[in-house]
């Protein structure tokens, strides 16, 4: 390295230094910010994953240059996740059905390395440490057909007390095992809003008689055009649930979601919104 080398990598080091400080600065008066948003909410909820999802598209969509995205997305869920637990007590319950297993990944990804978090083994404990208040939020797998029991049956239900699915996991970059695209749902009890790109999941009792393509025709014709069926558990001999999601935000109040149920009501009991989610924005 010559003397002029050197002069030059100390020059830009000194502007390595300058450009931190500036970050520095900026992640503090952020956080001043969000103590001022902590007052102006009240005894609101402090954990708005909506508003979470449209920042990171926002800045997705102006993202430009050669650093990587998914590690400017990794940036900005730590310090989300750290001002979110700065304002109320921020902890996760956990899938991990064996040592190893990504969901622990997923979830640290998504919502700090550093937030208090609790393993188990089903996912039954996972849904009902939340159901019980004991941790804020739960990372689960996503339902399967084949599955032998399903957690989402413990959300159907109309009280605004239950859990709800709230997102969708990784919402963006490659997942645990880097490239071996394990999915989570996360479980929370918050109330639901739109980003204006939303899955909403449904789960549906309806009568053994009515098929699946059935179903699908009638949900079509009143403006909920189902782009999944996840899953179905039998009720009873006559009668089963069906996990729907649909690529649309429906309000629990949603007008289709009454006219769904006026058309289907020889073969339906109920249609319960259980959960919605931004669209994840994969890599
Ligand atoms: O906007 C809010 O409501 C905040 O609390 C701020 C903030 C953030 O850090 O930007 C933190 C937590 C919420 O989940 C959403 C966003």
């Amino acid at each position: 390295m010559t003397t002029d080398d050197a002069a030059t990598l100390d020059t830009l080091r000194q502007e390595i230094d300058r450009i931190d400080d500036a970050i520095h600065d900026l992640i503090m008066d952020r956080t001043a910010l969000v103590e001022r948003i902590r007052a102006a909410k009240g005894e609101g909820v402090v954990l708005r994953p909506a508003r979470e999802a449209a920042i990171l598209r926002r800045l997705l969509d102006r993202h430009e240059g050669h650093f990587p995205a998914a590690s400017m997305v990794r940036i900005w869920r730590e310090m989300i996740s750290a001002l979110t637990a700065l304002q109320a007590p921020l902890s996760l319950s956990v899938y991990m059905p064996e040592r190893g297993a990504g969901y622990l990944s997923l979830a640290r990804d998504q919502y700090g390395a550093y937030t208090q978090t609790h393993t188990y083994a089903s996912a039954g404990q996972v849904a009902r440490a939340v159901m019980d208040g004991q941790v804020s939020v739960g990372i689960l797998p996503m339902p399967h057909l084949d599955d032998a029991q399903s957690w989402w049956t413990m959300l159907v239900g109309a009280s605004p007390d239950l859990p709800r699915i709230v997102a969708r996991l990784p919402f963006h970059g490659p997942g645990p095992g880097r490239g071996d695209g394990l999915e989570a749902l996360a479980v929370g009890r918050l109330p639901l809003e739109a980003t204006g790109d939303d899955v909403t999941v449904l789960a549906i009792e309806c009568s053994n008689d009515m098929s699946r393509a059935g179903m699908r025709s009638q949900l079509e014709a009143v403006g909920l055009a189902p782009n999944h069926l996840w899953d179905t558990r039998e009720v009873t001999a006559d009668s089963r649930i069906d996990l729907i999601a649909v690529e649309d935000f429906i309000a629990v109040d949603d007008p289709r979601l009454q006219f769904a149920r006026d058309r289907l009501s020889g073969d339906v009991a109920y249609i319960h919104v259980i959960g919605a989610y931004a669209q994840p924005r994969p890599v």
